[in-house]
């Protein structure tokens, strides 16, 4: 792939491991560290510039580090996320950050852009020494 664009960012949050028999089964929080990795064969126009000079903007990676009340994950108690229907292990996160960012830089896509060259990678590490790593 000619272009990769890399970005991370933090956001605070708590949730509970429902079911678990042990201390995350227990009301906790994370200062959740997410690693977003996304390739391009093309470039392409953006919602704030419409010349094809950007894999996508980085502004569309970084959604989730925006407080809960502005549409991202940040100071959310997240069993209460209703696309994660309770469950939030590492694995469930990272594939549902996967899923919505790819979603919303789908939407910006211009009419006839499949965007089916785009890969999306997602790490998402819940404490500073444990990583989840999703791709499709
Ligand atoms: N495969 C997974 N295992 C665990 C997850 C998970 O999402 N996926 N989550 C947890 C808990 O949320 C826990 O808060 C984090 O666990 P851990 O990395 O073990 O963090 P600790 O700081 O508690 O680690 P210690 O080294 O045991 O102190 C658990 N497992
Ligand atoms: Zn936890």
């Amino acid at each position: 792939m000619p272009w990769k664009l890399s970005t991370e960012f933090t956001f605070d949050s708590a949730h509970v491991i429902e079911g678990y028999d042990g201390p995350c089964g227990r009301l906790h929080g994370h200062t959740y560290r997410v690693r977003m990795e996304l390739e391009s064969q093309r470039l392409r126009p953006s919602a704030h510039v419409r010349r094809d000079i950007m894999v996508a903007d980085f502004k569309s990676l970084k959604w989730a580090k925006k407080d809960v009340e502005q549409g991202g994950l940040d100071h959310m108690f997240l069993n209460e996320h209703p696309d994660l229907g309770g469950d939030t292990t590492a694995e469930v996160m990272a594939a549902f950050l996967h899923r919505e960012t790819m979603r919303r830089i789908r939407d910006t896509l211009d009419a006839g852009d499949s965007g089916d060259d785009l890969r999306l990678r997602v790490f998402l590490w819940e404490t500073p020494e444990s990583c989840c790593e999703y791709w499709e």
